[in-house]
């Protein structure tokens, strides 16, 4: 390990985002009793232009009368190049109750985004005492999000975690696509006559997951646009939790389930880690830092690997 410790992440559920529309209010106590872990209420590219502000109020609202029981519960304001993000952020610190965890910034660039969003919500929450200080989340969606992800990821002490947004990211890219993640037709190697799919979005992941775990953020999969499509929806997600990411967004409730399955630890995954920590305890009890187990190497990293799936399958005990 390098002299400088990574640093944890927070230590919470966060295997499904569900989204809503803040311009749909009827669909707010259907997400406060969903299985996700956290919510979010959408400002930005789920309204339009004209319904900005009575979304605004209607999220507003919901924050205190709705009972989001122990989920996180995060607002997506709108984009620093809009005319409406100073007044989300202004409405929401004066306006909404304590319950509101987090604010989602989209379409991060640079690190003085955040410190532009930082400095006002410091501001706001100081005049109105605001107990209980908001964190923050971000979508790394565009070239130059991904080109800064790292400073991104050490602006601010509020950061929480970061989300890959595969939709905006196609757009700004350039990527000869409308899909909004998964598999890309067009994405194939070719050996003798036959496909071979790969993975556009890997590379983006893996920086993403890089910049967080440097920093302590939980790193979250986007949205899948095609809710149909749950086997399409569950690979995509399965490579995201190989990768080292926490969960992924649900753009339909149907969604909800298949993230919770993929970003919990099977009971047999974490029989296996509980069994490979027995291991290495003998190993350790016999002056060893290596052993076998069902016929291949384990050592000191692998206690690092199984300590990580216990503790999330601690964490989520009980959730299900
Ligand atoms: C690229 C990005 O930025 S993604 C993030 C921003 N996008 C969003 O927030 C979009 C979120 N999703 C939605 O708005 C909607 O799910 C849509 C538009 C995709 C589909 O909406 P609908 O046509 O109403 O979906 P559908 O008819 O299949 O809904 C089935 C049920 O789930 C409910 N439902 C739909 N979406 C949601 C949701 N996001 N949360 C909770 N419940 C929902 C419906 O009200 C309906 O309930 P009912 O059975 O009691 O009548
Ligand atoms: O905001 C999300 C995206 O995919 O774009
Ligand atoms: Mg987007």
């Amino acid at each position: 390990m390098s002299f400088r410790l990574q640093p944890p992440a927070p230590a919470r559920p966060n295997r499904c985002q569900l989204f809503g529309p803040g311009s749909r209010p009827a669909l707010f106590a259907k997400m406060a009793a969903s299985e996700a872990d956290v919510i979010n209420l959408d400002l930005e590219d789920s309204v339009a232009p004209t319904d900005k502000a009575e979304a605004r109020a209607n999220v507003i609202k919901a924050v205190s009368d709705v009972d989001w029981g122990s989920k996180t519960l995060s607002v997506r304001i709108n984009g620093l190049d809009t005319p409406w993000w100073y007044r989300d952020v202004v409405d929401l610190l004066e306006q909404a109750g304590d319950r509101l965890d987090q604010i989602m910034i989209p379409k991060v660039g640079c690190a003085a985004d955040i410190y532009a969003v930082d400095a006002l919500v410091t501001a706001v929450e100081r005049a109105k005492g605001r107990a209980k200080p908001i964190g923050f989340e971000v979508i790394i969606e565009s070239a130059a999000g991904i080109s800064h992800v790292e400073e991104i990821a050490a602006a601010s002490p509020r950061m929480q975690a970061m989300s890959l947004g595969a939709a905006d990211f196609a757009a700004s890219m350039g990527m000869a696509t409308t899909g909004i993640g998964g598999t890309q037709e067009n994405y194939y190697m070719l050996r003798e006559g036959a496909k071979y799919w790969s993975d556009p979005w890997h590379w983006a992941q893996a920086a993403i997951v890089a910049a967080c775990r440097t920093h302590g953020l939980l790193p979250v999969d986007g949205p899948f646009g095609d809710f149909s499509d749950d086997e399409g929806f569950r690979a995509q997600a399965l490579r995201s939790a190989t990768l080292g990411m926490v969960g992924k967004w649900a753009i339909h409730p149907r969604q909800v389930a298949l993230a919770n399955e993929v970003f919990t630890p099977s009971a047999a995954a974490v029989a296996e880690a509980r069994e490979i920590l027995a291991a290495m305890a003998e190993a350790k009890a016999r002056g060893e830092g290596a052993t076998v187990y069902k016929g291949r190497l384990v050592d000191i990293a692998s206690i690092k690997q199984a300590e990580g799936i216990v503790r999330q399958a601690d964490l989520l005990d009980g959730k299900g």
